[in-house]
């Protein structure tokens, strides 16, 4: 799920992966560089013509699959990630001469995950947060939904509580391990030795 994600390259660099693994950019040749025009009704049917943005300044903006490839140069089939609804891609954001990595989480299609899709959309154009992934554009064209995410590279929040403490610690998860001894427990210890009739320290 979207929140989840902290940072992270299972099997190298996000460099190393996009190296490894692009695949030549797709696009129609509409010459998309993903800005889209208006405000539209969230969830409407879209089109290659009829392509509309969804959030006010700074938001996510709604592409057809043309301008996703050709925002994302065609992204990469390097697959950081499959979650139970999706893949994820490792992208790189063309133009600007920029280096901004993104995650390409595709859903794939079928009526049940058309709805976690749309769920996932929705929350995701409602949150904005420090600490959750932005989304920066989302595509409903096809039955697969496409969702670009800022990229996270540290790996997933479940890697981190499960597997790796020390990475969870320097990612500033302090808490994942606790005292041994619970303070309530240690509390509840100490009362017990107090004689029948003395007060309590
Ligand atoms: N923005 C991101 N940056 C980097 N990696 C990501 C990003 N989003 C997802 N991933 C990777 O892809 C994996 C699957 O993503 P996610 O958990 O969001 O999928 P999902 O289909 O919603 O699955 P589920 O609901 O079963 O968790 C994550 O565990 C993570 O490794």
């Amino acid at each position: 799920s979207f929140s989840s994600t902290v940072h992270g390259s299972p099997g190298g660099t996000p460099e190393m992966l996009l190296h490894r693994h692009k695949f030549p950019l797709l696009c129609c040749g509409c010459g998309g560089d993903g800005v889209a025009t208006g405000v539209g009704p969230r969830g409407a049917a879209i089109n290659d013509t009829n392509v509309q943005q969804t959030a006010g300044k700074g938001g996510a903006r709604q592409l057809s699959w043309a301008q996703v490839e050709a925002m994302t140069s065609g992204f990469t089939s390097a697959v950081v990630g499959e979650g139970g609804f999706s893949t994820v891609y490792l992208a790189r954001l063309a133009g600007s001469g920029s280096s901004q990595l993104a995650a390409v989480k595709v859903h794939r299609s079928s009526e049940r995950l058309r709805r976690a899709f749309r769920q996932e959309l929705d929350a995701l154009l409602r949150v904005r947060h420090p600490h959750i992934v932005r989304l920066l554009a989302f595509c409903d064209q096809r039955d697969e939904g496409v969702l670009v995410l800022e990229f996270a590279p540290n790996g997933s929040l479940h890697d981190h509580l499960r597997g790796r403490p020390h990475a969870a610690r320097r990612a500033g998860l302090a808490w994942v391990r606790g005292p041994a001894l619970p303070p309530l427990r240690r509390a509840h210890k100490e009362e017990r030795r107090v004689q029948p009739g003395r007060a309590a320290p």
